[in-house]
């Protein structure tokens, strides 16, 4: 369903789309946004929240995956389909992927889809992570992650594959930190880290699972701009209408130059990326620090 909706203004697009697994996509007003003056709708089962101001192209997207916003199946689904319909709409330029729920941004792979799951299961869930990945790394469009709180692993696979990454100051935490968990990073989430931070800050990082806080996360380059957590949408907005002066095909043909390489590299090895995910995370060892690892967490209460 689509319809279009005039509003202070500029004309918001809003439909609500069913998505694989029931997820939804549709465009709404962000309650914090600058660019938010479109009427607000909501469902209680929307995974990815959108909305997208006509006038300038730009859309928000929020993860919408309570509590703490874990990369499921039906949020991937959603995150990729959400990506692919901008990149397809010709009057988009820029996408800020966010969350709805601050001080969580992304809390990573939800944990339980590797966990006690058959090869098969794994398997095609490690497809969809490569899948939404492939979209947002590979998109023409000015990516922009504005990190309103923590983000460890999987959430820090989000931003890295962002051109630019704004995150909230404060007691938040970014990394890769999957060799916590008996997990190896895959090549191309290894390399997006010695992309952003150098190769042996990365190699450091990546060994011992760090994970930083925003300010060291700045420092290392990691992130590149701090901002209160209240301003973080904001100063995103504003700092993608610095990109967006830039014309869009010089920009487009530049990144997908520099991004060709890797992508290119995981379409040829997708299946052999696939399989080693598999035989990995369903390895007895692996799923017991899997198992020990959820029960930490559920022990921090
Ligand atoms: C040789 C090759 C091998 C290939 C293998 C490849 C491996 C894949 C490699 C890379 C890709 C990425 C991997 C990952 O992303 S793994 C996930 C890593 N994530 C984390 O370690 C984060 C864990 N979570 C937290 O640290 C915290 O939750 C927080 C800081 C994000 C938020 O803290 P807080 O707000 O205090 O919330 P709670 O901790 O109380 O959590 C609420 C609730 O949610 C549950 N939960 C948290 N994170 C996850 C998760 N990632 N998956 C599933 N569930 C999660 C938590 O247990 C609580 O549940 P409740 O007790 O039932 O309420």
């Amino acid at each position: 369903m689509a319809t279009f909706i005039a509003s202070g203004g500029r004309v918001w697009r809003k439909f609500v789309k069913t998505f694989p697994l029931g997820s939804n996509l549709s465009l709404k007003r962000s309650p914090t946004s600058a660019l938010a003056n479109g009427r607000l709708s909501s469902t209680s089962s929307e995974n990815v929240l959108v909305s997208k101001d006509e006038k300038s192209g730009i859309a928000t997207v929020r993860m919408n995956n309570p509590p703490v916003n874990s990369l499921n199946t039906a949020l991937l689904l959603s995150l990729r389909s959400c990506f692919e319909e901008l990149e397809k709409d010709k009057s988009c330029r820029a996408l800020i992927l966010t969350s709805n729920k601050p001080k969580v941004f992304c809390a990573g792979l939800d944990i339980l889809e590797l966990y006690q799951k058959s090869p098969d299961y794994v398997g095609q869930f490690w497809e969809k992570v490569q899948d939404m990945w492939l979209s947002l790394y590979g998109s023409r469009l000015v990516t922009m992650a504005a990190i309103n709180g923590h983000s460890p692993a999987g959430g820090c696979l989000l931003s890295l594959a962002c051109d630019y990454r704004i995150m909230a100051e404060g007691n938040f935490v970014i990394g890769l930190n999957e060799t916590q968990l008996d997990l190896v990073a895959p090549f191309w989430l290894r390399q997006m880290m010695v992309d952003a931070i150098g190769y042996r800050q990365a190699e450091m990082a990546l060994m011992v699972g760090a994970l930083y806080p925003s300010n060291k996360a700045l420092q290392l380059g990691l992130v590149d701009k701090l901002v209160p957590i209240e301003d973080v949408q904001t100063v995103a907005e504003e700092e993608v209408k610095n990109w967006l002066k830039i014309p869009d095909q010089a920009r487009a043909i530049t990144k997908m130059a520099s991004r060709k390489p890797l992508l290119d590299e995981l379409r040829k090895r997708k299946q052999e990326d696939i399989q080693t995910f598999r035989d990995e995370t369903t390895r007895e060892s692996v799923q017991l620090s899997i198992q020990q690892y959820l029960d930490k967490l559920k022990a921090k209460k």
